[in-house]
C-alpha cells in the first residue's frame, strides 16, 4: 500500500462504495484544485489510482503538477519547503494477489480529464472474473435491452445516456449516480439511428428516462453536459442518496416523532427559516452565556448592528432588531446579563410592534429526519442574505462604523461563529478558511462570492458525512437546474461562470425572493397565549410547541434542531450540543427562561424589578409628604393658640 490516506482510514470498512469514492475524488470539479492527493488500494480492491505527491529532490521533472503550484500554501504546509513535487498516478488491479507497486499512468498528458478517462478505461477493461462488485457495468447496452426495460416496470428509474463512441459522458454519469438509490443508469451508443429516431433523439449526448411506472421520455436539460444530466437525475422524486447507517435512537418517545413534510420551492428563500434561525440564535445559542462582556459583547453588538441594518425580513422582526441595536448602543455597561437581552427579545407588548417568533418552523432547511439540517442551514442562509444585502444596499450601513467596509458582514460572521456558534469544530474550520483568504476581499460583491466559494468548500468536505441529509446531498451549489448559466465546461471539466453566479446569488438571497409561506402569524394572540400558558406551567419556552417535561438543558434544546441524544459522536448536532452543555449552561438556561407571567400579561423580570423600585420610591415619597404636613400643621396649631409667641 502506497501512501496512507486519511479518507480511506476514516471510511474504510463502511460498505463497499470505494469505486464511487475515488470517483468523487477525481470526478467532480473540486478535484481540479486538490489534485495531488495520495490514494491507495481501496478495501474492496477496485482499480484504484494513487495520484501521489512524491518528492523529487533534484531536477525539476517534466509535467509539474499545476494544482500543487496553485495550492502552494497547502503543499508547503504538509511537505518541507524546497522539495519538488510531481503528480504520478499508480493503478492497482482489483483483488490482485500478487505484490505490486502499481502501474504507472502513461497517458498523452497529465490533464485531469485525461487521468479521469484513463481511470474509466481501466475500470471498464477489468477482466470479468475479478470485477469489483460495487462497480456498475460501463459497457453500452443494446436497443433490445432498452425495450425490455420499458416493458419491465422495475419500480425504479432507469436512465439511458445515448452518446457517440468516444464520449465519456455516459460512464461519468453512471459513476456519479452510484451512491443514489432508486435509479439505474446505463449508456447506449448512437449507432442505431432508426431507434434514436423512434425515441425522438436528434443529437447526442442525450438522456432518455424510463420512469418507475413504465412511462418514458427524453430528459430536457439546458446544456448536454455531464453535470446537468447528473444533477437532473439526482433531483428526481424518490431518488435518494444511500443513507449511511446511523445509530439507533435510544428513546421510544423520540422515535415516535414524525416529520411532517412541508412542500417548498428550492428556488425560494423562506422567512420561516430566517426567523426560526434568529429565534434559535437569540434564545438558545446565546443562552449558553450567562453574561456578555469584553470581546464577546463587542462581537454580539457588531452582529446585532449588521443584522439590524441588513435583515430583509418582516417589519416586526426588523423593528425588534433595531430596538435591540439601539438599546445595546446606548447601554453604558461593560457587562450585560444575558437575561436582559432575552427580556428585550421576549418583548410581548404587541402594541410596540416588535415580535420574533418563538416557534421553530424549518421549510427550506427542513431535514428528512429531525436531527438533520435546521439551524446550521438557516445560519448559512442568514449570512448569505446579509452579504447580498450589504452589496445591494450599502447605504444601510451608513452611520454604523461599517460603511464602506467590504468585509463588514464576513468579519462579523467570522467573529460570531468563533465566539458563539455551538459547533466549535465548525468554527475552527471556518476560521482556517477566513485566515487564508478573507483579507483578499476588496468589494462587497467579492464578499458575496467569497462566502459562496467557502460554503461550497464546506459542502465538498462534508459530502458523505453522517450529518448529510440523503434528501439534500451536499453538492456544488447552485445546481444546474437552479442556475444553468452558472455552469460551463472548460476542457471537459465543470467550471463556474462567476459573473452569472453573482447575479444568481443576488437574486436568490434578495428581499424579493423571500416568501412568508409557513411563517408564524406575527403577534397573533394565540402565539402569546400559548407562550404565556407554557410559562405559567413553569415549563419554559418550547419551540416545538410542546410542553417541556423537565427544566434542564435537554428540555430547552429544541428537538427540531438538535434531535435526540443519540451517539452521534461525530455529527454536527452533537458538536452543537457541546457548548450548551458547558458547566454554566443549564444554570444560565434556567435563568434565561425567567419570564414571569403576571395578571395574564407576560411581564419580564426587568419590568417586575422596575415596578418594585417605583412602588418603594412612591411609598417613601408619600410618607415624607405625610410627616412634612404633620409637622407643619402642628406648628400652625401652636401659632394659633399662642399668637403672642
Ligand atoms: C459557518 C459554518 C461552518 C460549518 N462548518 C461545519 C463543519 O466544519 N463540519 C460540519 O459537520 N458541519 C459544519 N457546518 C454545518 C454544515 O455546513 C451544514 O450547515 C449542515 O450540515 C446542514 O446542511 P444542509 O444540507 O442544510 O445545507 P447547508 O450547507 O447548511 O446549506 C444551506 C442552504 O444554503 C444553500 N447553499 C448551499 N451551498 C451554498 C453556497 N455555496 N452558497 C450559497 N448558498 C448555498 C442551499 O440552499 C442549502 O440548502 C457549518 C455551518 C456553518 C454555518
Amino acid at each position: 500500500m502506497r501512501g496512507g490516506h486519511s479518507l480511506l482510514r476514516r471510511r474504510g470498512g463502511r460498505g463497499c462504495s470505494c469505486c464511487w469514492r475515488w470517483w468523487r475524488q477525481w470526478g467532480p470539479r473540486r478535484a481540479a484544485g486538490r489534485g495531488c492527493t495520495a490514494w491507495a488500494r481501496t478495501p474492496c480492491g477496485c482499480w484504484t489510482a494513487a495520484a501521489c505527491v512524491r518528492p523529487r529532490a533534484t531536477a525539476q521533472p517534466r509535467g509539474w503538477c499545476s494544482s500543487i503550484r496553485r495550492g502552494a500554501a497547502t503543499a508547503s504546509a504538509t511537505h518541507p519547503p524546497g522539495e519538488r513535487w510531481r503528480r504520478t498516478c499508480e493503478y492497482f488491479r482489483a483483488f490482485t494477489k500478487e505484490f505490486t507497486t502499481g502501474e504507472n499512468f502513461k497517458g498523452p498528458d497529465r490533464e485531469l480529464r485525461t487521468v479521469r478517462q484513463t481511470m474509466i478505461d481501466f475500470l471498464q477493461n477489468h477482466t470479468e472474473g475479478s470485477r469489483p462488485p460495487a462497480c456498475p457495468p460501463l459497457d453500452p447496452i443494446q436497443s433490445s435491452d432498452i425495450l425490455s426495460f420499458m416493458d419491465s416496470h422495475s419500480g425504479q428509474y432507469h436512465a439511458v445516456v445515448f452518446e457517440s463512441n468516444g464520449s465519456y459522458v455516459g460512464r461519468e454519469v453512471i459513476l456519479d449516480l452510484i451512491p443514489y438509490d432508486n435509479i439505474m443508469v446505463s449508456r447506449a451508443l448512437d449507432t442505431d439511428k432508426a431507434f434514436l429516431g423512434t425515441l425522438g433523439i436528434s443529437s447526442v449526448p442525450s438522456c432518455y428516462l424510463i420512469y418507475p411506472n413504465g412511462s418514458h421520455g427524453l430528459v430536457n436539460v439546458a446544456k448536454p453536459l455531464r453535470s446537468f444530466f447528473s444533477s437532473y437525475l439526482k433531483s428526481l422524486p424518490d431518488v435518494r442518496k444511500k443513507s449511511l447507517s446511523l445509530p439507533e435512537k435510544p428513546n421510544k418517545e423520540e422515535n415516535s416523532e414524525v416529520v411532517i413534510w412541508k412542500e417548498f420551492d428550492r428556488a425560494k428563500l423562506y422567512t420561516a427559516d430566517l426567523e426560526s434561525g434568529l429565534h434559535y440564535l437569540l434564545r438558545v445559542e446565546l443562552a449558553a452565556h450567562r453574561s456578555l462582556a469584553g470581546a464577546q459583547l463587542k462581537t454580539f453588538k457588531d452582529f446585532v448592528t449588521v443584522i439590524a441594518k441588513l435583515f430583509p425580513g418582516r417589519p416586526p422582526v426588523k423593528k425588534l432588531l433595531e430596538t435591540l441595536h439601539e438599546w445595546l448602543a446606548n447601554l453604558p455597561l461593560d457587562k450585560i446579563p444575558y437575561n436582559a437581552i432575552l427580556d428585550l427579545v421576549n418583548n410581548k407588548m404587541q402594541i410596540s410592534g416588535l415580535f420574533l417568533t418563538s416557534h421553530i418552523t424549518w421549510v427550506g432547511c427542513q431535514g428528512s429526519r429531525l436531527e438533520l439540517r435546521g439551524y446550521p442551514c438557516s445560519l448559512w442562509k442568514l449570512f448569505h442574505t446579509l452579504t447580498v444585502q450589504a452589496s445591494t444596499h450599502p447605504e444601510a450601513l451608513v452611520g454604523t462604523g461599517f460603511e464602506g467596509d467590504p468585509q463588514a458582514v464576513l468579519q462579523t460572521m467570522r467573529r460570531y461563529i468563533r465566539t458563539f456558534f455551538g459547533c466549535k469544530e465548525c468554527g475552527e474550520h471556518f476560521e482556517e478558511m477566513a485566515k487564508e483568504s478573507m483579507d483578499s476581499v476588496k468589494t462587497a460583491d467579492q464578499a458575496v462570492l467569497w462566502l459562496w466559494r467557502k460554503h461550497n468548500m464546506v459542502n465538498s468536505r462534508l459530502a458523505g458525512h453522517l450529518s448529510e441529509d440523503p434528501k439534500f446531498p451536499k453538492v456544488p451549489w447552485p445546481t444546474p437546474d437552479l442556475c444553468p448559466v452558472c455552469h460551463e465546461e472548460i476542457k471537459g471539466l465543470d467550471s463556474w461562470d462567476e459573473e452569472q453566479v453573482l447575479v444568481f446569488l443576488k437574486q436568490h438571497y434578495s428581499r424579493d425572493n423571500l416568501v412568508d409561506t409557513y411563517s408564524v402569524d406575527q403577534g397573533s394572540p394565540g402565539e402569546w397565549e400559548g407562550m404565556g400558558r407554557r410559562q405559567e406551567e413553569g415549563k419554559g419556552l418550547n419551540p416545538s410547541g410542546k410542553a417541556w417535561g423537565h427544566q434542564d438543558t435537554e428540555s430547552l434544546r429544541p428537538a427540531h434542531i438538535l434531535g435526540p441524544r443519540t451517539d452521534l459522536s461525530k455529527s454536527l448536532h452533537h458538536r452543537l450540543d457541546l457548548r450548551l452543555q458547558s458547566p454554566q449552561g443549564p444554570q444560565t438556561l434556567e435563568e434565561a427562561k425567567a419570564v414571569v407571567p403576571f395578571l395574564g400579561v407576560g411581564f419580564s423580570s426587568l419590568d417586575m424589578s422596575l415596578c418594585v423600585v417605583l412602588y418603594v420610591a412612591s411609598s417613601l415619597f408619600l410618607m415624607i409628604m405625610y410627616f412634612f404636613f404633620r409637622v407643619r400643621s402642628k406648628r400652625w396649631k401652636v401659632r394659633l393658640y399662642h399668637p403672642a409667641v
